[in-house]
């Protein structure tokens, strides 16, 4: 089986967990990361995992964009979709509801959060204003679901 997972990042925790999801990933896996120089010659694979981090309620514009530019081309693959948010519960089921397109979350045969974190030290000013007056956070906070990327790694490989 061939994997392609497809990922942007702005602080490294959806990299993170794009990692941790093809070391659990059975078959040949690739990892594309939007945020650096790539290209996809062919699309010789089974299956292709779309994942971005969420700002301000929505996903990296890197995947948005990779989604609609290859919608033909996903079409004919097994689809998995994630994002890395700090939301969880419903929140999260809301936001992979409102950042990935009707016809790709209905052909999804895994669709997750994998949690997020708040890095301190990698924010601009403006985010860690941002992050102390909403979620009043001035601190490190790691909350990857590796529970969720194993359960999102078993749907891919079943
Ligand atoms: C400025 C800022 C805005 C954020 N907005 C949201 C948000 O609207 N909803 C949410 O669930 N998480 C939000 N987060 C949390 C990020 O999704 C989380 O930090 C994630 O792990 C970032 O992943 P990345 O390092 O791969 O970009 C925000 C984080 C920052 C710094």
């Amino acid at each position: 089986m061939n994997t392609l997972i497809v990922y942007a990042s702005k602080h490294g925790t959806t990299k993170k967990c794009a990692d941790l999801l093809a070391k659990q990933l059975v078959g040949n896996v690739e990892l594309v990361n939007l945020n650096k120089a790539y290209s996809i010659t062919t699309w010789n694979y089974d299956t292709v995992i779309l994942g971005g981090s969420i700002y301000a309620g929505r996903i990296r514009k890197e995947i948005s964009d990779f989604c609609t530019k290859n919608m033909k081309e996903l079409k004919n693959v097994r689809v998995g979709l994630f994002i890395c948010a700090m939301s969880e519960g419903e929140e999260a089921v809301k936001l992979i509801e409102q950042n990935f397109q009707e016809e790709l979350r209905n052909r999804a045969i895994a669709k997750e959060s994998f949690g997020g974190e708040f890095l301190m030290e990698q924010m601009n000013f403006l985010e860690r204003f941002i992050i102390k007056k909403i979620s009043k956070v001035t601190t490190n906070q790691s909350n990857i679901r590796e529970d969720n990327i194993k359960k999102f790694a078993d749907e891919v490989n079943s």
